[in-house]
């Protein structure tokens, strides 16, 4: 056996062996647990409620620490903005009290919703004796402002902002829905720009005419998070890729909307200017693997490492002078071994100072109640009071088929809309006919089919089939790793499911596919002698363009980017293009074809259509009878090749080309049943790519065939998640909390 299937079938095994053993090594993040809970934060005297996390850490299943040990507590209607290097565990952070770490991760502690029960205090002198209660976080509930805006580059500001209040508010009424989509317009500013098409970050403004502005897209995006009455807002840097201007007025509009809303706001900033620094109610300081190096009121910041001897010299932006202090210098050894000590010694300093300061908690318990969230405050009522989150609207019947029309309606519009892309196509349709039909004359209009032309005629229809195919699968890949991220975001939210969305696609997208085939076969037979009927013709380019759209949806659904979507996709097709064009010269039936290279053409939708149109010409064809003066055919007019140049007829020709026990119709069927086998891939892939099975499957192929953790973390390193580092504390009984005061407490800093 040579070496190299040797090395395949080790990984191999090593790779299910993983996946049994690894199956039980994984943690379990803590949702649903009823019961009562000892609190390790000290919570703030007369605060009503908050988000609560306690001995929250990371790890990767090859015990990589991403985020240590921390606990702390942030109040409804603060910010709190987390600060630190790029690669320090912000987003892992984030991801993770918003209820949605990697699926692959293993998460310690807890995160809880958390409001004071003031009804029932047993004694008000004493905070330790107020009864709280809990509820885990839930991400329905959660508003998550991602780092890129994703939205369908066409729909108007105002059709983006009524499908989402749709989505999300499903009970209301349309003239509800319009107040909602209205009042969310007008307190981000963008009720002047509601007609306007939305366009992409990437699109260029001058061929797509008058789009939003980044900071207005950055705007949409919060307004879309917040047309419901979400329990956490969590905006992963919000201001990323706009203006210094922009992004003050950005940040400004999410911490207004944070306060009026009563609900606790984290933000990761990137060097925030001074202004917006300046906004921030709360600061965790993060430095490279996830170690907290202050954690607390944000006017406090500058006085805490000022007393650990760190001075932000005067003139400097507080924001800049901090997250310098918590990063390493990759370019400089000596510089970056220095600062990885001055980390380390700021993270441990800080562990201690929030140990000494540490009020005693008593034993209180935080009783976690239903997996519903808590009542909400009366800031949130009022809000509330025409905005409700509903749980239901996934389960009622009637309201899938409105769900469906509204999808529906958005991919069409988007599709429709695309004028740009849907003139080049309808251009490549007429075009390439046109050019197939001059470069092969001997099929030329009018012409009596000859055996010279069997060999022009399958080049010709073969040549349609890849040109069409891969404009059909390159714009899935294109339109599908765009729209991934959106589709992504809403079912986060359990708006609809991928089969919902895959089918109002589809719906939406094959009539305009279908349009495009039709133009192309109509100038096809048009211009050339072709023999299969138009009927046949264009069912099968039709058939074929939806094969090719699914196999794009399905290459889209594995794939993480639009670059990895393009790059996996062309070799794919490349290789179902080689196995699918038939020899024009002819095959030889005693040759047998290598087992692997029948099974991938069995999936080759360019094999299955080329075969169908071969089928649909040549079935009956009878080929002009020129002879000579003596009788013979004309040399010139024979078929010049191999195995097709003795034929008489086109049951001949196809028994030549090896299609002998082939028929139209069951080849049809057989590129039907390969387009729903794609479909149906797809749809298990956007199920399941964010289970954790999935997610687990991912990192040990990762570990296993390339020896390294998901990106590019090594496997052999391990690292305790320990908090950062009290020595002697005892592993079950270690409780640090991220606390400077313990009147203010910790992440909390009241305005
Ligand atoms: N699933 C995972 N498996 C292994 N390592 C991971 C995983 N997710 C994140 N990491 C690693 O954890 C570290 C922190 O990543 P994270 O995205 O949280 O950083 P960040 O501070 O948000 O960075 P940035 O500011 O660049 O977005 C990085 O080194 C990253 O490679």
């Amino acid at each position: 056996m040579p070496s190299s299937w040797a090395m395949l079938l080790l990984h191999t095994g090593i790779f299910f062996s993983n996946l049994l053993l690894g199956s039980a090594a994984f943690g379990s993040y803590q949702e649903n647990n009823n019961g009562t809970v000892p609190l390790t934060v000290s919570l703030p005297s007369g605060s009503s409620s908050g988000l609560l996390w306690q001995d929250l850490s990371v790890m990767t299943p090859s015990s990589q620490c991403l985020l240590r040990s921390s606990s702390g507590f942030v109040e409804n209607g603060h910010i709190c903005g987390i600060l630190g290097p790029s690669g320090a565990g912000k987003t892992t952070f984030l991801s993770t009290i918003a209820g949605r770490p990697e699926a692959s991760l293993h998460v310690n502690g807890q995160v809880l919703h958390y409001q004071l029960d003031n009804g029932h205090s047993n004694n008000n002198n004493n905070d330790n004796n107020y009864n709280y209660k809990c509820a885990p976080v839930q991400s329905g509930g959660v508003a998550w402002l991602q780092q890129h805006d994703a939205f369908f580059e066409r729909l108007t500001v105002k059709e983006t902002l009524d499908l989402a209040v749709f989505l999300e508010l499903p009970h209301l009424s349309w003239t509800q829905r319009d107040q909602v989509a209205r009042s969310c317009l007008d307190s981000l500013g963008l009720s002047p720009l509601q007609d306007r098409p939305v366009g992409s970050p990437k699109a260029s403004r001058v061929l797509d005419g008058a789009t939003l502005s980044g900071g207005e897209m950055r705007r949409l995006s919060v307004a879309v998070e917040l047309v419901t009455m979400p329990h956490l807002f969590i905006a992963d840097e919000p201001t990323s890729g706009i203006d210094s201007k922009m992004s003050e007025n950005v940040m400004a509009a999410i911490a207004s909307l944070a306060r009026e809303r009563q609900i606790p706001c984290f933000c990761t900033l990137h060097q925030p200017r001074s202004s917006i620094w300046h906004m921030l109610d709360a600061v965790i300081l993060m430095a490279p693997g996830g170690r907290i190096c202050y954690a607390g009121p944000r006017e406090d910041v500058l006085g805490y490492l000022s007393s650990v001897g760190y001075d932000c010299p005067s003139l400097t932006n507080p924001a800049e002078f901090v997250v310098d202090l918590v990063s390493v210098d990759p370019e400089n050894v000596e510089q970056a071994a220095k600062d990885s000590k001055r980390i380390e010694e700021l993270a441990a300093t800080f562990a201690r100072y929030t140990k000494e300061q540490q009020s005693t908690n008593g034993g209180t318990t935080c009783t976690i109640v239903s997996d519903d969230s808590l009542p909400v405050s009366k800031a949130q009522q009022q809000t509330s009071s025409v905005v409700e989150i509903d749980d239901t609207k996934q389960r009622h019947p009637f309201r899938a088929v409105r769900r469906f029309g509204a999808l529906f309606r958005r991919s069409w519009r988007q599709n429709i809309r695309s004028t740009f892309l849907n003139a080049f196509r309808l251009l490549i349709s007429t075009g390439t006919a046109l050019m197939l039909s001059q470069i092969f004359p001997s099929i030329a209009k009018g012409e009596p089919p000859q055996p010279k032309s069997v060999v022009d005629r399958v080049a010709l229809l073969s040549f349609g089939v890849i040109n069409m195919m891969m404009t059909a699968v390159m714009k899935t890949l294109d339109v599908f790793a765009k729209e991934k991220p959106i589709v992504q975001r809403e079912k986060n939210r359990n708006l609809y499911s991928s089969l919902e969305y895959l089918l109002s696609k589809s719906v939406a997208e094959i009539p305009l596919d279908v349009t495009f085939a039709v133009v192309f076969t109509a100038t096809l037979k048009a211009t050339t002698g072709l023999a299969i009927s138009w009927s046949n013709l264009t069912a099968t380019f039709s058939l074929m363009t939806v094969a090719g759209a699914s196999l794009g949806l399905l290459i889209g659904s594995f794939t993480s980017s639009q670059e990895a979507a393009v790059s996996t996709g062309i070799p794919i097709v490349i290789i179902m293009m080689i196995v699918g064009i038939i020899n024009p010269s002819g095959v030889d039936p005693t040759i047998e074809k290598p087992l692997l290279i029948q099974s991938i053409k069995t999936f080759s939708p360019i094999a299955t259509a080329i075969e169908a149109l071969a089928l649909a010409e040549f079935s009956g064809m009878e080929f002009e009878q020129q002879k000579s003066f003596l009788g013979w055919r004309k040399i010139r007019d024979v078929s010049r090749v191999g195995g097709v140049a003795l034929v008489k007829n086109g049951d001949e020709v196809l028994d030549a080309l090896g299609l002998r026990d082939a028929d139209y119709p069951g080849v049809m069927r057989h590129m039907t049943a390969l387009s729903l086998l794609n479909f149906g891939l797809c749809w298990l892939f956007l199920g399941f790519s964010d289970t954790a099975w999935f997610g687990r499957l991912k990192q040990l192929y990762k570990a296993t065939f390339s020896g390294r953790g998901a990106r590019g973390v090594t496997t052999s390193t391990k690292d305790e998640c320990a908090p950062d580092p009290i020595e002697t504390v005892n592993r079950h009984t270690m409780t640090v909390t991220q606390q400077i005061k313990p009147k203010r407490v910790a992440v909390n800093a009241r305005v």
